[in-house]
């Protein structure tokens, strides 16, 4: 199975978003950890199978990020579950999960789903927008939702996610400092090597996404900056 303690490094492709077969082979044989489909803009059924099925020609193991019930496909290596912790509406939190499990809860396979409890941080996303996520929130807070996560909800990863804008790293490091088991991931704004070292000597995991559409080698660049 796929251990994710080990991962350093993913890439988010966006099934919304358009790349070449040439890009593709260097992102899935760039040595990152993973490939994650995701995004939160027109994600469908038809865009997201699109996308895996490019990706299966290679062996980066292959992750769907759910982000709407209509869009989820068989054959992925693991599904991605996000729950916003700091959303203002249940719906992102449980309620959509619960729709889903009514759903395919009889052909569940719960070994190849994680949960992802979310912490959304950049308040012009379009995550935070939709989820309606309460972004003004102390060190404080933000440590509470990852030892919450950690030690109520036993969730495998926290997330900080920061989508389009590079976060605060001391923020990363303090959540870091809040965690034993539950790993956490970084992703937002990460467009250099520098960058990836940075958030990557905190994080567990960081998650690199629009850069790959306006910079591939920087993109790619970000792999080694976090892997030996
Ligand atoms: C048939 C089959 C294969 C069954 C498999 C079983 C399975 C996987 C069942 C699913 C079970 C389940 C519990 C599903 C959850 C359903 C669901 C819709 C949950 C809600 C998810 C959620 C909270 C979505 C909100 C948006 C969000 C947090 C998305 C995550 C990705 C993200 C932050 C993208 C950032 O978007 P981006 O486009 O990059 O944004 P910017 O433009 O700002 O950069
Ligand atoms: O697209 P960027 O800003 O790299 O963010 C990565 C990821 O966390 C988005 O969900
Ligand atoms: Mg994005």
């Amino acid at each position: 199975m796929y251990d994710i303690t080990e991962w350093r490094h993913v890439f988010k492709l966006d099934p919304n978003k358009e790349i070449s077969d040439e890009h593709l082979e260097l992102i899935c044989e760039s040595g990152t950890n993973a490939v994650m489909i995701g995004g939160s803009d027109n994600i469908t059924q038809d865009n997201v199978l699109a996308i895996m099925s490019r990706v299966r020609r290679y062996l980066v193991p292959c992750v769907l990020e759910v982000s709407t019930i209509d869009s989820i496909v068989p054959g992925f290596d693991l599904y991605f579950i996000p729950t916003v912790l700091n959303s203002r509406k249940t719906e992102w939190i449980v309620d959509l999960h619960h729709e889903a499990v009514k759903e395919y809860g009889d052909i569940m396979s719960w070994d190849e789903m994680l949960v992802e409890g979310y912490c959304i941080l950049n308040e012009d996303c379009k995550a935070a927008t939709l989820t309606e996520a309460k972004t003004d929130l102390t060190i404080d807070d933000i440590k509470a939702y990852a030892r919450m996560s950690e030690n109520m909800f036993k969730l495998p990863i926290f997330y900080l996610e920061y989508s389009g804008k590079f976060g605060d790293s001391e923020v990363v490091k303090e959540t870091k400092s809040a965690l034993n088991q539950t790993k956490l991931f970084y992703g937002g704004g990460i467009t250099s090597p520098e960058q990836a070292r940075e958030m990557g000597s905190y994080a567990d995991t960081i998650v690199v996404g629009n850069i790959i559409y306006t910079d591939i080698n920087s993109a790619l660049q970000t792999v080694k900056a976090v892997k030996n």
